[in-house]
C-alpha cells in the first residue's frame, strides 16, 4: 500500500494551476451516455474516481479516447447493457447518476448501492424522488436498485433538499423527457452548473442555470460536442489553506475568483488573505492568521452549506487552518454527520481541539504541530488533504497513509507540491 512521507515545515513557493473539477468530471462523463453521438470532454481531471468511472462506462460499451492530454472522447452509441459493473459502480457515489441516463436512453437500469466518501449517512431519496416524478418505477432492495420508465414525461419538481447529485440526476432524466420539466430547490454548485451548459452545448434546453430554479423542454435526442470542464474550486481552496498554514507565496492560475467570494469570507474569519489578479489568485507569504471576533468580541463560526455556502468538503481544510490562527473559533459541518472526526488526528499531532458532537469541533490556535511518523490514515478525500497540510506545516516527519483517498480527488497531487518546493515522497 502506497503512503506519504513528508517532512513538513518548510515554505513553499510558486504557481499551480488547479485539475479539472471531480465534481463535475463524474457527471459529465455519465451525461456522454444521453447521446449517440461523440463527447469530448477537455481538462478532464487525472483522479482515481474519474479512472472508474471511465472504466465504467467501458464495460457498458461506451468507446473511450483519449484525444491528448487531458481531452477524452466517449461514444456511446454502442450501449444496450443497462447493468453496471457492480464493483467498479461500489467504489464511486457517482455510479449512481448512471440511473437517469440508462433509464432515458434504455428504459431500464439496475445498481448497486453506490460507493464514495464515507463522512456519514449518504441518502439517495432525493434521486428517487426526482425519477419517480418523471415517470420511473423503483425498487430498492438492500443490495440494489432496479429502475424501469418506458417513458420519461416532464414534471414539476419541488425537490426535498438541495441535493447535489440529486439534482443532476433530475436534470439527466429530464433533458430527454417527454415535455417541460421545472426543478425547484434545485442544487446550483459550480459543477451543476458545468453539466447544464455542457448540455446545452449538446443540444439540450436549460434554463435558470446557477438558480434554485430549474427549466428544462425536453429534446427528442442529443447531439455530440465538447465541452471544457472548469477548475476544481475545492482544490483552489486547498492550495490556498495550504499556503496560509506554511507562510507561502502561491499564484493559483486559472483559479476563477469569483467562485472563492464564500471561501474569501470563511478563510477570512481566520484572517486569511489573498488578492485577486485577473483570474488567478496570489496568497502572500508570512500571513499572520488571526481569528476575526464578532461584533461584542463574541467567537465567530464557520459553517457548511448548500451554494453560494460554504461547501462541505472544505470544512475539513478549514479546521487545519484554524489551529494556526490565534484565537478561538466554531467550526459547525451542518450537512454531513462523520465527517470531523479525523480531528484526533490533529489533536495528536498537537492542535487544540475540543469536539463537542458529530457536528461541531471549538479550535483555538495558534498550536505548533509536531510531524506523525506513526502514521496518519486518510480517512477521506478531503480529510486525507486536510491532513497532507496539517503535516507540511509540522514540524518535522509525517506518514500519510490509505493515500488512495486522497488520489480519488486530487491529481498526481505529491509531484504538482513537489514542484513547489514540498517535501513529499510517495513510496
Ligand atoms: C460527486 C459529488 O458531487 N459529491 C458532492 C455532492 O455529494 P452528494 O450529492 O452526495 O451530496 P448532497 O448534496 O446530496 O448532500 C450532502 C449532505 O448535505 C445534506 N444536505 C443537503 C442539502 C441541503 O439542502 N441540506 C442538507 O442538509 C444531505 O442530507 C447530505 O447529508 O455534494 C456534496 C455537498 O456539496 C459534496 O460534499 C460532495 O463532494
Ligand atoms: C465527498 C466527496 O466526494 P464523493 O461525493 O464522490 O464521495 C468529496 O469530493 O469531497
Amino acid at each position: 500500500m502506497e503512503r506519504f512521507v513528508i517532512e513538513g515545515g518548510h515554505r513553499l513557493n510558486g504557481t499551480i494551476t488547479p485539475a479539472g473539477n471531480k465534481n463535475a468530471a463524474l457527471p459529465l462523463l455519465a451525461a456522454a451516455l444521453l447521446t449517440d453521438h461523440p463527447v469530448t470532454l477537455h481538462n478532464l481531471p487525472r483522479i482515481g474516481d474519474v479512472g472508474t468511472k471511465l472504466a465504467l462506462l467501458q464495460k457498458l460499451g461506451v468507446s473511450v479516447e483519449q484525444s491528448q492530454g487531458t481531452s477524452w472522447t466517449l461514444h456511446a452509441a454502442g450501449v444496450g447493457d443497462t447493468e453496471p459493473d457492480a464493483t467498479l459502480a461500489r467504489k464511486i457515489r457517482t455510479s449512481i447518476l448512471l440511473a437517469g441516463p440508462l433509464l432515458a436512453r434504455r428504459g431500464a437500469v439496475r445498481l448497486p448501492r453506490p460507493g464514495g466518501d464515507m463522512i456519514g449517512r449518504r441518502r439517495l431519496d432525493t434521486h428517487f424522488l426526482a425519477l419517480q416524478s418523471l415517470g420511473a418505477s423503483i425498487e430498492v432492495t438492500p443490495t440494489e436498485y432496479v429502475l424501469r420508465a418506458d417513458r420519461l414525461r416532464g414534471t414539476d419538481l419541488f425537490l426535498d433538499e438541495m441535493s447535489v447529485t440529486g439534482t443532476e440526476q433530475a436534470i439527466m432524466g429530464a433533458v430527454l423527457a417527454e415535455g417541460d420539466t421545472t426543478i425547484c430547490n434545485a442544487a446550483s454548485e459550480p459543477h451543476v452548473q458545468d453539466l447544464c451548459h455542457c448540455l446545452n452545448q449538446l443540444g439540450a434546453k436549460i434554463e435558470g442555470i446557477g438558480t434554485n430554479m430549474l427549466t428544462i423542454t425536453g429534446v427528442s435526442a442529443l447531439h455530440g460536442g465538447e465541452y471544457t470542464i472548469g477548475p476544481d474550486f475545492m482544490e483552489v481552496a486547498s492550495f490556498i489553506g495550504l499556503a496560509a498554514v506554511t507562510g507561502s507565496a502561491l499564484r493559483i492560475a486559472g483559479a476563477r475568483p469569483r467562485e472563492h467570494r464564500m471561501s474569501r469570507i470563511a478563510f477570512g474569519k481566520l484572517g486569511v488573505r489573498w488578492q485577486d489578479d485577473g483570474e488567478d489568485i496570489v496568497v502572500p507569504p508570512d500571513q499572520e492568521l488571526h481569528v476575526q471576533e464578532d461584533a461584542h468580541n463574541a467567537i465567530p463560526k464557520i459553517d457548511s452549506a448548500p451554494w453560494p455556502g460554504f461547501n462541505p468538503d472544505l470544512i475539513s481544510i478549514a479546521l487545519v487552518v484554524a489551529t494556526q490562527a490565534r484565537g478561538t473559533v466554531l467550526i459547525h459541518e451542518k450537512m454531513f454527520e462523520s465527517r470531523l472526526f479525523f480531528v484526533d488526528r490533529l489533536i495528536s499531532m498537537g492542535a487544540k481541539i475540543v469536539l463537542c458532537d458529530p457536528h461541531r469541533a471549538v479550535v483555538v490556535g495558534p498550536s505548533p504541530l509536531y510531524g506523525e511518523p506513526e502514521g496518519l490514515p486518510s480517512p477521506d478525500i478531503r480529510a486525507g488533504m486536510a491532513l497532507l497540510i496539517a503535516a507540511l506545516c509540522a514540524q518535522g516527519r509525517s506518514v500519510i497513509h490509505n493515500i488512495g483517498q486522497i488520489d480519488r480527488g486530487y491529481e498526481r497531487i505529491e509531484q504538482r507540491l513537489q514542484q513547489l518546493g514540498a517535501r513529499i515522497e510517495r513510496v
